[in-house]
């Protein structure tokens, strides 16, 4: 199978769309260290996925993405269990108005010290093997929430990270691609706790909720199917791929040419 030999990291990866994406990199013949501040989910998946892959496929350990020392440590343990890293899914998140200075610190601050972290690892000039991170960020990384605003801040700022740190990569040598996964409204525990989550903005349930029923709801494989692709098309970085009912693109950003004034 095309990930036989691949080692991958997922974040967030107890429940939902990390779930899935643990999942699919485990069909698909990866072993996969799930990293989630869900202790008891996180080994209750670690379980299930024992008796169907193997208790050597998988690795579970608790790391909060708050926590600099948990993720060095877990990707310190990562690489002397299994030898190195080649596949990042940066997907823990939270949706919470009412929290937001929390939310910027897993959603954004998080996924960046992750990604910093992880390039430790992977990084071709230190070592490492090279690779490709996918950073989970949302349709809300693309175009504004108004249900959420703090919400679509982080995931605009997951985006350019992503799209900065693909052109970094390049110009540095790293052998490290970096995309963006912008998926629609997938169903899933966070997103049936918007309508309590929602804060200041809570009056605006119902309208977000009606944008829902309109777009339709994704389930977590097919949001899985977009990140193997994103994972096995090495032609892929410095993308942002929007998945929705209605079909996935690849998002087209304004290029500003650097020239000198009039
Ligand atoms: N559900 C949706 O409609 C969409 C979700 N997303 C994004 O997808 C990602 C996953 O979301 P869902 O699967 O929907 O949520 P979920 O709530 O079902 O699962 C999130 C997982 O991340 C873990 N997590 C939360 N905070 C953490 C932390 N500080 N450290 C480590 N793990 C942590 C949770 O324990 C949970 O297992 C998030 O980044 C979210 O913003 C993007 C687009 C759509
Ligand atoms: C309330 C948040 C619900 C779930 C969390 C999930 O991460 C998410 O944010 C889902 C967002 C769904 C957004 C749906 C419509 C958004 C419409 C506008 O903001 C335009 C957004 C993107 C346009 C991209 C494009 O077509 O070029």
């Amino acid at each position: 199978m095309a990930l036989n030999g691949k080692i991958a990291v997922v974040t967030g990866a107890a429940l939902g769309i990390g779930k899935a994406m643990t999942e699919i990199l485990l069909q698909n013949g990866a072993t996969v260290v799930l990293l989630d501040v869900n202790e008891a989910a996180g080994k209750s998946l670690k379980e299930a996925l024992d008796k169907q892959y193997g208790r050597e496929k998988t690795l579970f350990l608790n790391c909060d993405v708050e926590s600099e020392e948990h993720i060095k440590a877990a990707f310190q343990k990562t690489v002397e269990t299994f030898g190195g890293i080649d596949i990042l899914c940066n997907n823990a998140g939270i949706l919470n108005e009412r929290t937001w200075e929390k939310m910027i610190s897993i959603n954004l601050v998080g996924a960046i010290r992750v990604a910093y972290l992880a390039l430790q690892h992977m990084n071709k000039l230190a070592g490492g093997r090279g690779g490709v991170i996918v950073n989970t960020a949302s349709m809300a990384g693309l175009g504004p929430l108004m249900s959420c605003p703090v919400y679509t801040a982080t995931k605009h700022g997951v985006v350019g990270f992503t799209r900065a740190m693909a052109a970094a990569s390049t110009a540095s040598g790293y052998g490290i691609r970096f995309n963006a996964l912008c998926p629609g409204f997938v169903q899933t525990d966070l997103f049936s706790a918007i309508p309590s989550n929602l804060g200041h903005y809570s009056h605006l349930a119902d309208a977000t909720q009606q944008m829902a029923d309109m777009m339709g709801t994704l389930t977590v494989s097919l949001v899985a199917e977009c990140l193997l692709e994103l994972v096995n098309d090495e032609t892929k970085n410095g993308e942002a791929l929007l998945v929705t009912t209605n079909g996935n693109k690849y998002i087209t950003f304004p290029v500003f040419t650097l020239s000198r004034g009039p």
